[in-house]
């Protein structure tokens, strides 16, 4: 039997893991440290349609394209251990864009999207880590989404929250101004009721009352934007303040492992000091 092949054996019936799930000691061999793994890397999953049109494709073929790799992503963070995966799929500001476009993400797109991790999730199996024990979730302000994209949500959701795989997190209509606003009010109404005082307002109450309040990790260790644009467009800004970013010069859909990776390593060559010194 090839080594490989032995490997995974005693993987399965030794150490527990699925099939595809790195090890600590391969971790190890790779060069990556296994305490200093990412726990939520957040996504901005930028230049699909600017991939579609260099090829002369519509934006719809750029956002199908964009799909695959997003599932791609998925199998990457549960092979390489990282527990939460957030992506930026639609943000607030994002209702602007050409109507047909907004239409076809918002009646098609987003609703295919999640029948497919969904079929996914409920064929893996142990032995094909993919989208083994999935969870899924979706932030923002589902209130103006349409009926039948809301259902669809509720029912991944309500299917998959006790799954202990990979916890991805889609974040559609939202914004990080949206979410310290909502955040605010929530605090503000509590005040004016007298459930808590004004002296109680603190890092942690504001924690608790933004949309990430129900993630295992809700503040990004590791943000990933593709396309080579330097900014964060109003993605979790309150939960961004100490993690690390990683500009990829590629478009979305050319996302590849060897890129992932590259951002692990890269992250873990930071210094993490959250304000603080070491010396
Ligand atoms: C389950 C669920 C709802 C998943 C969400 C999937 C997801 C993250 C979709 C992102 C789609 C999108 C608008 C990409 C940005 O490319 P772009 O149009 O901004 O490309 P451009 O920068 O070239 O204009």
């Amino acid at each position: 039997m090839p080594l490989s092949n032995s490997i995974l054996m005693f993987r399965r019936q030794f150490c527990k893991l699925p099939f595809g799930v790195i090890s600590k000691e391969e971790l190890l061999i790779e060069g990556l440290q296994p305490e200093l793994m990412p726990k939520h890397v957040a996504i901005i999953p930028d230049g699909n349609r600017r991939w579609a049109k260099e090829r002369g494709l519509s934006p719809e073929k750029g956002h199908e394209a964009g799909k695959k790799v997003l599932g791609d992503l998925c199998r990457y963070c549960s092979k390489w251990g990282v527990k939460v995966l957030s992506a930026y799929a639609f943000s607030t500001e994002n209702w602007s864009r050409p109507k047909a476009e907004v239409t076809f993400l918002m009646t098609s797109y987003f609703e295919g999207l999640i029948h497919d991790f969904m079929r996914d999730i409920a064929r893996c199996t142990y032995s094909n880590v993919c989208r083994y024990g999935m969870k899924m979730s979706v932030i923002g302000d589902k209130s103006n989404l349409p009926n039948s994209l809301k259902e669809a949500i509720n029912h991944a959701e309500e299917t998959t929250k006790d799954n202990t795989g990979l916890h991805f997190v889609a974040a559609l209509n939202y914004g990080g101004r949206y979410d310290i606003i909502q955040a605010t009010k929530k605090i503000a109404a509590k005040v004016k009721d007298g459930v808590i005082q004004l002296e109680d307002i603190n890092d942690k109450l504001i924690d608790t009352e933004l949309e990430t309040k129900y993630l295992e990790y809700p503040n990004p260790d590791l943000l990933i934007r593709t396309s080579g644009e330097l900014r964060i467009s109003n993605y979790m800004l309150w939960q961004l303040a100490y993690s690390e970013f990683c500009f990829v010069d590629k478009f979305f859909p050319e996302l590849d492992e060897a890129d992932f990776v590259a951002a692990l390593r890269s992250f873990q060559r930071r210094q993490r000091r959250y304000g603080g010194h070491k010396i």
